[in-house]
């Protein structure tokens, strides 16, 4: 029998082995001392049945707090503290995972296995494109492109600009896989969860990230549909206590406190610039700071002149957690914002100072051309080198 525990009184479950005896069914056990009724139970905390005594000590306590918890399994499908779900080994394995905040490394494994062998390919670049960017995957050559709701345990876009897919293939000779769509924090993933795939990426061999977004400037100096390269970032989520490390650590993908100075690579920024001028795009092309914010909603004005004042240049709500956990795996990471619209930091009733996402798109999808020709030149680079 699974050892799958019914809630521990706020609703989680807890999920030991998931194996089974084969059986279709897989068997929850109810806790044997739950610290809250349910509905069902009496008229203690949480229960509504009139006139059924609860001599439950905890859930009288609890009583006595007037707290309003809730366990989720109703008292009278409990049976003899057993519940009996339709239910496969593999699905509950799945739900399992799905709602968990962190990937043990076999479940990684098993994706990137599953694409490795799906592509018959061991790409040695990834790439997240960026709202409105989702250009830079059609770029690929012999694509074999996996939909991210057919890749198991991934999780799907939700976001407009999106796509949902994984694009893997050839790029300027090098073997490169593409996200055509990344998974944000307000989109209810939590951070590990939305840079899974980073992990997933290494797993499948990928040395270098390439990852690029779309994002509000907030140096004066830029310009919409400028370039920033990105040499270093300020982590607002973790600022506030969120990390996608968060939890227990791997050492197989990591150590315990990974340092992230020089997280940019310098060469890459170096060679990009150098692109950049042979593209004739150099007045275009900088160098500064982004930052992540929860999102989804943009900022207001006083928090862009709070950035501007840590040295921020460019603002988005992704990139960071991603780069995060590249760096923990030891990847060598590039990174740019597109500036898709000017941030305001002084205040005014102008509608057309607001940023908006059909902005944010419509700016993307005039500049993917250079965005597109900058990341191919980079690879050509990096493809050359190795050769
Ligand atoms: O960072 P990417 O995914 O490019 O998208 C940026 O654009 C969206 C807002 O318009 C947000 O999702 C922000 O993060
Ligand atoms: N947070 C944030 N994300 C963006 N993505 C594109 N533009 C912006 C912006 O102005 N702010």
């Amino acid at each position: 029998m699974t050892g799958y525990k019914v809630a521990n009184g706020n609703g989680t479950t807890n999920g030991t082995n998931g194996s089974t005896n084969g059986n279709k069914s897989a068997e929850y056990i109810a806790q044997e001392n739950p610290t809250m009724c349910s509905r069902d139970c009496c008229s203690g905390p949480g229960g509504s049945r009139k006139g059924n005594t609860c001599t439950d000590k905890k859930g009288a306590k609890a009583g006595s707090l007037n707290t309003e918890k809730i366990i989720p399994t109703p008292q009278s499908l409990l049976g003899n503290g057993k519940i009996l779900c339709e239910i496969t080994p593999e699905e509950l394995r799945a739900l399992r995972v799905l709602n968990e905040d962190t990937y043990p490394y076999e479940v990684i494994e098993e994706i990137a296995d599953f694409i490795t062998k799906g592509s018959g390919m061991r790409p040695k670049i990834g790439i997240i494109c960026g709202s409105g960017l989702g250009s830079l995957a059609d770029i690929i050559q012999d694509p074999k492109i996996f939909e991210y709701e057919k890749i198991p345990n991934f999780p799907v876009s939700t976001v407009e600009g999106h796509a949902g897919r994984l694009v893997v293939g050839t790029l300027e000779g090098a073997t490169v896989m593409a996200m055509q769509g990344r998974f944000h924090f307000y989109e209810g993933y939590p951070l590990a969860k939305c840079s899974m795939p980073v992990r997933v990426m290494k797993l499948c061999g990928v040395e270098y990230l390439f990852a690029t977004n779309a994002a509000g400037g907030i140096n004066p100096r830029f310009a919409v549909g400028d370039i920033m390269l990105m040499h270093d970032h300020v982590n607002m989520l973790g600022f506030a206590g969120n990390s996608p490390l968060q939890g227990p650590n791997d050492p197989r993908f990591g150590p315990r406190f990974p340092a992230l100075v020089n997280s940019y690579n310098k060469d890459l920024i170096n060679k990009a610039i150098e692109i950049g001028k042979a593209m004739g795009i150099e007045s275009n092309i900088h160098v500064g700071v982004y930052s992540c914010l929860g999102g989804p909603n943009y900022e207001t004005i006083a928090e862009l002149k709070a950035l501007r004042m840590m040295g921020v240049d460019a603002v988005g709500m992704s990139t960071v957690h991603e780069v995060i956990t590249a760096r923990h795996c030891d990847m060598k990471v590039f990174a740019f914002s597109l500036i898709t619209n000017k941030c305001a930091t002084e205040y005014s009733d102008k509608k057309d100072e607001e940023a908006n996402h059909d902005e944010v798109m419509a700016v993307a999808k005039n500049r993917q051309k250079a965005c597109c020709e900058l990341v191919a030149r980079l690879i050509r680079e990096i493809h050359s080198a190795s050769a």
